[in-house]
């Protein structure tokens, strides 16, 4: 039986309602994950919860250890990532308060270590779907009869901030055909794909951007205050999910989340870097073995 990562983003620092509750502090190669890791139980699913940008807001999206975050939590035994996530809206029709399953990404950001490979051990995983199709049908089950608008797809452009965008880039993303804004879930779920892991983006609205006339700019007090009105909702929606895929589990994934590295490692096995193979026993011991 696997264990439900929840990756919570601003405003969501905790996971109400978890039973035999734990602060863990699990130790990376990586370096530091943004904070301890709170182990719990919901219902019957075991839940591992990591605030993104730490408790109190320490980080900031281009400061976050990704590759840390993603490697405790393989470390602990996740196998799923739900990334719960303040977004703005770059469309008429996703107000503020709705919520969006994201299935695709543009990646716009330009200074974070994008990956757990390199020279000594080169792989190349598959991101034309870049979240887990299982998990977004678990999801839009799980909110079916919830009092919010969930959609079932959407692009988000991921930018390196930590600044809002300008106007003109807002337009721009538009123009790409994204439908959200925010600055964190890349490499965040490239990292969980090389980790063999599944992860789904339910981004939450919080505001217009900047690009719609007669609308004030984004800023942080307006996000904060739609996060706060909507916490409960994302945390009755993972709630309602997590059984679902807990159960769900028990078959591999048919996008082949948990088997992406079979056909993507491209360096032969003589010319691999030892040290490296050490620092990936997580994320791909499975791969990496010894074959007997
Ligand atoms: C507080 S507004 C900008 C901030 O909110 C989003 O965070 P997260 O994706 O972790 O929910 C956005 O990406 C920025 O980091
Ligand atoms: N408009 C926006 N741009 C970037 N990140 C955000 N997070 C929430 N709203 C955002």
């Amino acid at each position: 039986m696997g264990i439900l990562g929840i990756i919570g983003g601003s405003g969501l620092y905790d996971m109400p309602g978890l039973e035999d509750v734990r602060h863990v502090g699990v130790e990376s190669p990586f370096g530091a994950p943004s904070d301890l890791i709170i182990r719990g139980r919901l219902g019957s699913v075991e839940l591992a919860f990591l605030p993104r940008h730490g408790l109190g807001h320490r980080l900031s999206p281009d400061g976050i250890n990704y590759r840390a975050n993603i490697d405790c939590l393989k470390r602990l035994g996740v196998t799923d990532i739900l990334s719960l996530s303040a977004c703005g809206s770059l469309r008429e029709d996703l107000p503020p308060g709705d919520f969006v399953l994201v299935d695709q990404f543009i990646d716009r950001t330009r200074a974070r270590p994008l990956s757990y490979f390199g020279n000594g051990l080169v792989a190349h995983i598959s991101m034309a779907e870049p979240t887990c199709a299982r998990l977004r049908s678990d999801l839009a089950k799980a909110a079916e009869g919830m009092d919010f608008t969930l959609h079932p797809r959407g692009t988000y452009l991921v930018m390196e901030g930590p600044q809002f965008s300008t106007r003109a880039e807002s337009h721009l993303y538009r123009q790409w055909g994204a439908d959200l804004i925010g600055m964190t879930n890349l490499p965040e779920a490239k990292l969980a794909r090389e980790a063999e892991m599944c992860y789904l983006t339910i981004g939450m609205v919080t505001d217009y951007d900047c690009w719609r006339e007669g609308e004030a700019h984004v800023d942080v007090e307006s996000v904060l205050k739609i996060l706060m009105d909507n916490a409960s909702k994302a945390q009755n929606l993972v709630a309602a999910a997590a059984p679902l895929i807990m159960e769900n589990r028990q078959t591999p994934c048919p996008s082949g989340c948990d088997r992406a590295l079979e056909m993507a490692i491209v360096t032969h096995p003589d010319k691999r870097d030892a040290a490296l193979m050490d620092r990936l026993d997580a994320v791909a011991g499975r791969v990496l073995k010894p074959a007997d």
